[in-house]
């Protein structure tokens, strides 16, 4: 319900320069010789796993045989710049190694820096200590067949988004996410890594080394000032990647934005949070994760860090179980209920009866319509607190039906409207306060969206008024919430562009009577 001119149009732009971040540099082999059983902390160290940026990372056991890795950071013998890099990281880690404790966060379990003065290569380096993981995300999407989600996607998805989530709660921003950082136990359990960037949160943001991986990083990263004390760091930016990986495991690989190389990418992004480029999600992503990825992937980064990722991926999970569907269409035709007790100030029955006996309302649904009855006392609701005579019941339940067909998962990303009222989440943002209850309100809920929606055209109603149109007022609403009223007024009418979508309301609206 927001046409694409209204779109934030305050992307980043320009490529990386040397004022600001740079990509993390990738080791192609281990900067550490390590012999086989060397001794870190009383574990021996074994096979070489892997390495990043900053670190090698090495099979090891303890003394009891249990399996853990043992990373070491280095080179040691680097630039005083690499120096200070690797101490914060270092510094960094430690930090939050002993601040968290999660099922869902890789346990460092000792770090230490390694003195060896007969072994230059490793005396300073710094070693950590943590659980072993089977294999990383990166490996099983190097297996994955495009268009095809990886085994456990949903699953892995729900357990990055606990650890994710109990980061931020406790404050801190990991600022690394991706596939290669997100790894996967012997029994399957997901479990994020690598806290080399992780900071802790002072007021709205950390600071971090100005390092990122350039598939992960939010668009506004790269146009960021490198400080003394590096980048700033948000959650937001933690709630970007999670969007990229989560479509990277549904589609099996695929990226949200479309590029031969990693840079290429990030310039797609770039023009995306600009507004020169709309979001295309692929269309092997599962039409319940789509809200998920878009909300994640906001051009927007404050819209982004209003993201309640819990409760998104709560929804996107669940199965559609016939119970639990009843006891939630229950509890919200309850609580319609209760609103329009509250509002006639007389008893109503409750359940689907709640409509007869509201039908003295003009306009009021037929009862043999095509109108969900699990809506009806939500649509009901919402036209009796607009005191304005055009904002009847089946005007909504006609505007809900051509918006969604009443689907309250329905989703159009490429113009970034969602729900059965098809808002555009920072439109909903300001209309929200319309919903029967306190607390965090989403478009995504039925309830919620029908509130806010009957309250916005309420306004559109007064506010075509107010521009002196008295003619077609259910027409003109209809077009203003496709566009806005400042496009009707220009129009002086429905605006061409909408008229096929107001005739089709039209059309619903004469067959429910109305
Ligand atoms: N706890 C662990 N258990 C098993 N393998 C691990 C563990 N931690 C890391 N690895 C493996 O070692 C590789 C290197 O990890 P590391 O954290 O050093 O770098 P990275 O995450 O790949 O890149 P960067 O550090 O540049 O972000 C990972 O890709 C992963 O496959």
């Amino acid at each position: 319900m927001k046409p694409a001119e209204q779109r934030d149009a305050d992307g980043p732009g320009a490529a990386p320069d040397a004022e600001h971040p740079q990509e993390k540099p990738v080791a192609a082999r281990p900067p550490f010789d390590v012999p086989d059983g060397y001794p870190v902390a009383g574990y021996r160290v074994g096979a070489f796993l892997g390495a990043g940026a900053w670190g090698s990372v090495y099979a090891a056991e303890a003394p009891d045989g249990t399996p853990a890795a043992v990373k070491l950071l280095g080179p040691v013998r680097s630039s005083p710049g690499q120096r200070r890099t690797l101490a914060q990281m270092a510094a960094g880690e430690l930090r939050f190694s002993r601040r968290a404790d999660h099922p869902h966060l890789i346990r460092t379990l000792i770090v230490v820096t390694v003195e060896d003065p007969d072994r230059p290569e490793l005396d300073g380096a710094v070693a950590l200590v943590m659980e072993r993981a089977a294999r990383s995300l990166q490996d099983v999407l190097a297996a994955a067949r495009a268009g095809t989600a990886v085994p456990g996607a949903e699953r892995i998805l729900t357990e990055v988004c606990a650890g994710l989530t109990h980061m931020h709660r406790a404050g801190w921003v990991h600022g690394d996410l991706k596939p290669a950082n997100l790894l996967l136990m012997p029994d399957g359990t997901a479990k994020i890594a690598d806290f080399g960037l992780t900071a802790e949160l002072e007021g709205t943001h950390a600071y971090a080394p100005p390092l990122g991986s350039p598939d992960h990083v939010p668009p506004e990263w790269w146009s960021q000032r490198t400080g003394a004390r590096g980048v700033a760091l948000r959650p937001s930016a933690d709630v970007w990647a999670f969007g990229v990986i989560a479509h990277q495991l549904l589609t099996g690989g695929l990226h949200p934005f479309l590029g031969a190389t990693a840079r290429a990418r990030s310039l797609a992004a770039q023009a995306y949070a600009r507004g020169a480029a709309p979001l295309r999600l692929d269309q092997a992503l599962p039409a319940r994760w789509r809200p998920v990825v878009a909300a994640c992937l906001a051009a927007d980064r404050e819209e982004r860090a209003r993201t309640d990722l819990t409760a998104l991926v709560a929804r996107a999970t669940a199965r559609p179980a016939g119970r639990r569907r009843a006891v939630r269409a229950g509890a919200v035709l309850l609580t319609c209920a209760a609103v329009l007790l509250a509002l006639t100030g007389g008893p109503e029955p409750a359940g689907p009866v709640a409509h007869r006996a509201a039908s003295p309302l003009p306009g009021a649904i037929p009862a043999g319509s095509d109108v969900p009855t699990a809506y009806r006392g939500m649509i009901e609701g919402a036209a009796r607190r607009c005191p304005e005579p055009e904002i009847t019941p089946v005007l909504l339940a006609a505007m809900l039906k051509a918006e969604s067909g009443f689907d309250p998962n329905a989703a159009r990303p490429e113009t970034g409207e969602y729900g059965i009222a098809m808002w555009t989440p920072a439109v909903f943002e300001a209309w929200s306060k319309a919903a029967n209850h306190d607390g965090p309100k989403s478009y995504l809920d039925p309830g919620d969206a029908i509130a806010a929606m009957g309250n916005y055209v309420c306004w559109l109603d007064q506010q075509l008024k107010r521009r002196g149109f008295t003619h077609d007022l259910p027409a003109l609403v209809t077009a203003a919430y496709r566009t806005s009223d400042k496009s009707v007024a220009a129009a002086g009418g429905v605006p061409e562009r909408v008229r096929p979508h107001v005739d089709t309301v039209l059309r619903y609206l004469a067959d429910y009577g109305g």
